[in-house]
């Protein structure tokens, strides 16, 4: 029984789709005009979404490789998987930190282009160039204390550094997990001034790109290493060259590279692979699997980055979810209709976010041809922009 289409993009790891059940069909017949999308990093920006498209699942976090205002204009859902790559990238911070203290790559190399029998002897004459430090002790920044920021956080400080954190918009749940040996500041510059490791772990928007731009660079001391996993575009590229010609920037470790940061002495560029474990990729397909699923077959919104948080059970024979404009008197209008079409509402949520809002309207209603009949009206309604109609199963 196959009843939703979904079209995958980047590699959607198998295991995790399984969480859709067999009532969705996987880039089979309607791949070109699906229900949902289940995506990694493919770029939207610029493509047409089809007609029938309703959500689109970012397996992942970060969600500026899709166009969120458009997609809400059209009553698209957008969904991300909070924290399920979390762990992964904390890991690759960790282990840029530690390979920017000891320069492990360069070490490697350099003992890789040795030859002869003396091998050892040139070992042992040649290895104070490598001669690293230790980052116990040291002050280590994190920008963006989210499910990323917050776990690296409170490791680096279980390794002994004195950990600085800023971020003013933090979640009170994400607070709770963090260290209260992490020193909080309200004022970025603090960490620019203190720290001899910066990590960054922020989405990209318009306000945090290049959060390392001249004037950052400028109140930063010597050696500092800047490490960024969240995006490319946070860091301005000219203003780290100086940095690192001044030597303010001892190293920069990044997971994005463009064509000008490549082979460069004082930079590690890595292929986008932050959240590249199996089970990242894995947990990002269950959550997105289960977030779709749950999406289509009942209408329930959880983890969108796009509209607001909305779960009902559903007891009715039927349910109408509505996405409109968030105008005065909404619920007042769509219930006068249902009233009006002679139907019962057992019950009706209505939340919004931003400009838009979405309603769970369930109907003590088993005619399906009067359910249809209403849908359709509000279909033709100024303010609503996206209409489906769910049967009890
Ligand atoms: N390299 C990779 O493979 C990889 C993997 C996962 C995430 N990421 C990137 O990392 C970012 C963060 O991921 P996350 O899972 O921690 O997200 P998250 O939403 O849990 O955390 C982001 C945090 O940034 C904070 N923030 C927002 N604006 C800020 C600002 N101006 N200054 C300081 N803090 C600010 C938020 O309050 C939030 O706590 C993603 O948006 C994505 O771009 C990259
Ligand atoms: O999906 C990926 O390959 C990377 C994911 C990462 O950039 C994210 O924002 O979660």
């Amino acid at each position: 029984m196959t009843t939703f289409s979904v079209k995958t993009y980047n590699n959607i790891n198998k295991i995790g789709l399984r969480e859709l059940g067999n009532a969705f069909q996987i880039d089979g017949d309607h791949k070109d005009n699906p229900d949902a999308y289940i995506i990694r990093s493919e770029n939207l920006h610029g493509t047409d979404f089809p007609e029938n498209l309703k959500a689109i699942a970012r397996a992942g976090a970060g969600t500026n490789n899709i166009p969120i205002d458009e997609a809400t204009a059209k009553g698209i859902v957008v969904f991300n998987t909070p924290g399920a790559n979390a762990n992964a990238v904390k890991e690759a911070v960790i282990a840029s930190t530690l390979m920017s203290a000891r320069d492990y790559i360069a070490a490697n190399e350099w003992v890789n282009g040795l030859t002869g029998d003396d091998v050892p002897k040139q070992v042992e004459a040649g290895k104070k160039q490598f001669a690293g430090s230790e980052i116990t002790g040291k002050n280590f920044g994190v920008i963006g204390l989210g499910a990323i920021g917050g776990r690296i956080a409170n490791d680096a400080y279980r390794l002994g550094m004195h950990v600085y954190g800023y971020d003013p918009y933090v979640s009170i749940e994400t607070a709770w997990n963090i260290s209260s040996h992490v020193r909080r500041v309200n004022d970025i510059k603090d960490i620019f001034r203190n720290c001899d490791y910066i990590t960054i772990h922020v989405p990209l928007t318009d306000e945090t790109k290049a959060t390392f731009n001249r004037e950052a660079f400028d109140l930063m001391g010597k050696d500092v290493t800047i490490i960024n996993f969240a995006r490319g575009e946070l860091v301005d590229n000219d203003a780290l060259f100086d940095a690192i010609e001044t030597g303010v920037v001892k190293r920069y470790i990044t997971d994005f590279g463009t064509e000008d940061l490549l082979n460069q002495e004082n930079i590690t560029v890595l292929p986008h692979v932050g959240g590249s474990t199996e089970e990242a990729e894995l947990n990002c397909a269950i959550m997105a699997g289960q977030t779709i699923r749950r999406f289509m077959k009942t209408g329930e919104i959880i983890n969108s980055v796009n509209f607001p948080n909305v779960k009902q059970d559903l007891t009715s024979p039927f349910r109408i979810t509505l996405i409109n404009s968030n105008v005065p008197n909404i619920v007042a209008r769509i219930s006068t209709r249902v009233s009006e079409a002679g139907i019962n509402i057992s019950n009706i949520i209505n939340r919004s976010k931003g400009d838009h809002a979405y309603t769970l309207l369930d109907l003590d209603e088993s005619d399906e041809a009067k359910v249809k009949a209403l849908a359709a009206e509000f279909d033709s309604s100024d303010n609503i922009v996206k209409v489906r109609i769910i049967k009890k199963s």
